[in-house]
């Protein structure tokens, strides 16, 4: 995992980086560099601890592991409505399992009289961490203390709880979606509006353009029902519409007290859930019984503790193509050089895992792992070389790689990201100005997917997963938590806190075991 968190609530900033040395994990022996690799050249161990400072943990106390556990405990307790409500009465769960076919008699359907719907005990965890590494020298080890002891780490289990907190009748469900598009939105808007109808609720909507909906009074909710919704996942995009920016969080509120909203569903990425997470505050304060319940959204796959985030295993697969051409526009030219951006502001996990599926491709940059351009070691001198040798190449480059090499605006989006220079643009511009310069004739193709990428449906895989984060989102908001987020840990699915996931953007460890297959895999040297 990546650095310190940044305070929750300020705007999200990428951990310290271009270093090798930055990660908390320990140090690899495997790089392929006939030079002394950074790896091995960073002699410091560091220690993982998601969000402890190593300082804040005495070791030499021999309870230190049962203080981290029950610090962890603490930490991962999702928030639940009797922390503000008491006296807050459960009823028995309407969600069941064995359901009988609706008759003119019950047109609503009836839930059978059977014992048994699969019903998630409220003591249930999931294992967080599955690997115990006996060395920090371990490729890819996370450690809590310098030797590396096994601790584990338990989170919620997300699923039915058999006792809700909601009476389905006096429930106004409304759902959001905010930030960038993702494939999948639509997926998990269906869930959430069909497992809302079957714990029995009739009043769902839908708050049109993410937060701003709240707030513009143009703009209707839109009703939502199982008809609405039946094949919504057959497209890309937001049924609802997304935006960046909004109201403030008070204005939020207030509005959701107007409208009578009880039960929020907020599909979005850091910014969103950093939204959620103060309305959920803020409810709390004003004493409201108010579910907010997260579904992580984000190709980028920047999501801390997931193993990932729905629309990215789409992204990677859509990604496919535009290497493809890419590397067919280069192997068709004489000394053919293909370059394809693709998504990751902070984190180079599409780019990585998508330079892994294809195999075409010779670099892959990504924000994580620094590198030069110029110098005997720098990307375009590599260039030269595969030209020489294979008489083409192929680039991937996540959109966050070599931001030190394009003009800095300063400039921000209405959600305040900072908007980032085209690094394929400026790559094309000096492979050309290079190859010119020393005299060797290239063709150099640049292919921007990003949109295209963004806007499909979602494949396979990413819709069972919309499909159960969907549906672990409602029965988490039934079973009177709020404040929280819906993952996949170790193909186990869970309930977070949202501070726990969205405390920095999740970075991809350049010495992970994924990261040293993806080298091996394009052959590539340092670039430092
Ligand atoms: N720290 C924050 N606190 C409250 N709301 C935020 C915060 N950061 C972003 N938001 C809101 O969340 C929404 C989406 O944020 P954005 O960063 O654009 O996308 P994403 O959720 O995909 O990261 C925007 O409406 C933005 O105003
Ligand atoms: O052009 P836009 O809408 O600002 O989106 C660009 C950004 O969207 C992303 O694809 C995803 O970002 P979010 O998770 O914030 O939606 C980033 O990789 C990219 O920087
Ligand atoms: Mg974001």
């Amino acid at each position: 995992m990546g650095s310190l968190s940044p305070a929750i609530g300020s705007k999200f900033v990428a951990p310290a980086r271009n270093s090798h040395c930055s990660g908390f994990h320990s140090l690899s022996p495997v790089l392929r560099s006939p030079r002394p690799s950074l790896n091995r050249i960073c002699k410091k161990i560091r220690v993982h601890t998601e969000k402890k400072t190593p300082s804040a943990i005495d070791y030499s106390d021999p309870d230190w592991k049962i203080k981290f556990q029950k610090d962890f405990e603490a930490r991962f307790n999702i928030p639940h409505i009797t922390d503000i409500i008491e006296d807050a009465v459960p009823i028995p769960s309407t969600f069941c399992l064995r359901m009988r076919t609706p008759t003119e008699d019950f047109a609503d359907g009836y839930p059978s009289d059977e014992k048994w719907h699969g019903y998630i005990n409220n003591n249930d965890r999931v294992l967080l961490k599955v690997i115990n590494f006996s060395s920090p020298t371990s490729a890819g080890a996370e450690c809590i203390d310098p030797d590396c002891t096994w601790v584990e780490q338990w989170v919620h289990r997300a699923g039915p709880r058999e006792k809700i907190y909601f009476k389905p009748e006096e429930v106004k469900a409304a759902i959001v979606t905010c930030g960038g598009l993702c494939p999948g939105l639509n997926d998990v808007i269906r869930q959430i509006v069909i497992t809302l109808e079957i714990y029995g609720v009739k009043k769902i909507v839908g708050i049109p353009f993410g937060y701003r909906g709240f707030s513009d009074k143009d703009s209707s909710e839109m009703p939502l029902s199982r008809k609405v919704v039946q094949n919504v996942h057959l497209s890309g995009g937001s049924l609802l519409g997304v935006s960046r920016g909004g109201p403030s969080v008070s204005d939020i509120v207030d509005s959701m007290e107007e409208r009578g909203i009880n039960m929020l569903f907020v599909l979005g990425g850091n910014g969103t859930h950093a939204g959620a997470n103060a309305i959920h505050n803020e409810c709390r304060k004003r004493r409201l019984r108010v579910a907010v319940v997260g579904v992580p959204k984000t190709i980028d796959n920047d999501i801390l503790l997931m193993d990932k985030t729905f629309g990215f295993d789409t992204a990677v697969e859509e990604a496919q193509r535009a290497i493809n051409s890419a590397y067919i526009e280069a192997h068709s030219a004489y000394h053919g050089i293909g370059i394809v951006k693709l998504m990751g502001r902070s984190s180079g996990f599409i780019a990585m895992h998508a330079s892994l599926a294809s195999g075409q491709i010779d670099i892959c940059l990504i924000p994580e792992v620094p590198f030069n351009l110029h110098g005997p070691h720098g990307v375009l001198r590599h260039l030269k070389y595969l030209i020489e040798t294979k008489g083409s190449a192929v680039v991937c480059v996540a959109e966050g790689a070599g931001q030190n090499f394009v003009q800095k605006t300063n400039a921000t989006d209405a959600s305040g990201n900072i908007v980032l220079g085209d690094i394929g643009a400026r790559l094309q511009q000096e492979v050309k100005k290079y190859f010119n310069e020393i005299g060797i004739p290239s063709d150099v193709k640049y292919i921007d997917p990003t949109y295209m990428i963004r806007a499909c449906r979602a494949n396979a895989s990413d819709g069972i997963l919309c499909t159960v984060l969907g549906q672990n989102a409602v029965h988490g908001a039934f079973a009177g938590y709020s404040g929280i987020t819906v993952g996949i840990c170790n193909t186990h699915y869970v309930y977070l806190p949202i501070p726990e996931v969205i405390s920095h953007p999740k970075v991809l460890d350049p010495n992970s075991r994924m990261w040293h297959r993806c080298l091996t895999s394009t052959g590539q040297p340092d670039f430092i």
